[in-house]
């Protein structure tokens, strides 16, 4: 993941001082995008271990249309528990808004359906896409993020917000607009988890994986990640790991973590960092 290590050092190099909501303090940079070919292996990054079992299982998650930390708890990932309330809610989030966006006539949208009947029946299409930025359920920037979730609203509003998919050649492309990217921390999540979703989205239709593009719109580096940065920037990256899913599962609601192998992955160590809440 070159492309990854070199938005790193593009902060590090262009990126401007701003304060952010956190208090940290960050390096900014506006307006970022990089491309990964599938064929070329899986995105999960060589110059630090990443645990892709939290990554898998907050995708599958987000699939199920749970917005509550107790099953992501019982499956070993914390990753949320910062902006959960005390009964684990985080208020109506990625899953809510991915599989049931609310109508007005109290019904529901899932937009995933959508997507997966766009790609069987008119891949052609230049609308095959979906997102989460539902702005009646945004959260309120004042307020903590467990009080927002005590207002029915989200605790966090979607930072990967806009993923649009792209068949030629009967293979699955995706890019992915992220309005606001802890480089350091998320990214390499965001990554992992947009790889993974276009893989399973391919094998549910019948196609193969293509490419998948980030696009990064505050692109910054939190204030106390830099020493570790700079200690990422030091390694050099290896071949990446090949992932391969062991059945077919009946629906892209029904993947377990059991289903992916992940072969080939013999990272860097991995960098602790503190995460801004
Ligand atoms: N500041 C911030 N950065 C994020 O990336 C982020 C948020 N907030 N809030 C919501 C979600 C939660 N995400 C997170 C949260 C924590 C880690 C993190 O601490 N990762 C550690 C390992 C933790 C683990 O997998 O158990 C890492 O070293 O990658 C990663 C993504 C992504 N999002
Ligand atoms: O998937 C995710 C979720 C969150 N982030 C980061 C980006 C920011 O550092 C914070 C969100 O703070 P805002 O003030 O709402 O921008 O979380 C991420 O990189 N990836």
């Amino acid at each position: 993941m070159k492309q990854y290590l070199e938005l790193l050092q593009d902060i590090l190099d262009n990126g401007v001082a701003k304060s952010d909501r956190t208090g940290t303090g960050t390096l900014s940079v506006f307006g970022r995008q990089f491309r990964h070919n599938l064929d070329d292996g899986f995105p999960l990054l060589t110059t630090k271990k990443l645990h892709f079992k939290s990554i898998a299982n907050e995708l599958i998650w987000f699939l199920s249309g749970d917005t509550n930390t107790r099953w992501l708890k019982e499956n070993g990932v914390s990753i949320w528990d910062e902006w959960a309330t005390e009964t684990g809610d985080l208020g109506p989030l990625y899953g809510a808004q991915w599989t049931a966006w609310p109508t007005r006539d109290g019904g529901t949208i899932n937009q995933i359906d959508y997507v997966i009947d766009c790609l069987r029946n008119n891949p052609d299409s230049r609308r095959i896409l979906f997102h989460a930025w539902n702005v009646e359920f945004l959260p309120d920037e004042k307020l903590s993020p467990q009080d927002n979730v005590r207002a029915g609203r989200m605790a966090l509003p979607p930072c990967h917000l806009l993923y649009q998919f792209y068949v030629a050649n009967g293979r699955l492309s995706s890019q992915l607009l992220i309005r606001s990217s802890d480089s350091f921390l998320g990214l390499p999540y965001n990554t992992a988890s947009l790889a993974l979703l276009t893989t399973m989205l391919a094998q549910q239709c019948d196609l193969e994986p293509g490419e998948i593009i980030i696009c990064t719109g505050d692109s910054h580096i939190y204030s106390n990640h830099l020493e570790q940065v700079r200690e990422q920037l030091s390694r050099s990256p290896t071949t990446l790991p090949r992932l391969e899913i062991l059945r077919r599962p009946a629906s892209i609601y029904d993947y377990r973590f059991e289903d992916f192998s992940l072969s080939g992955y013999h990272p860097q160590p991995h960098i602790a960092a503190p995460v801004a809440v």
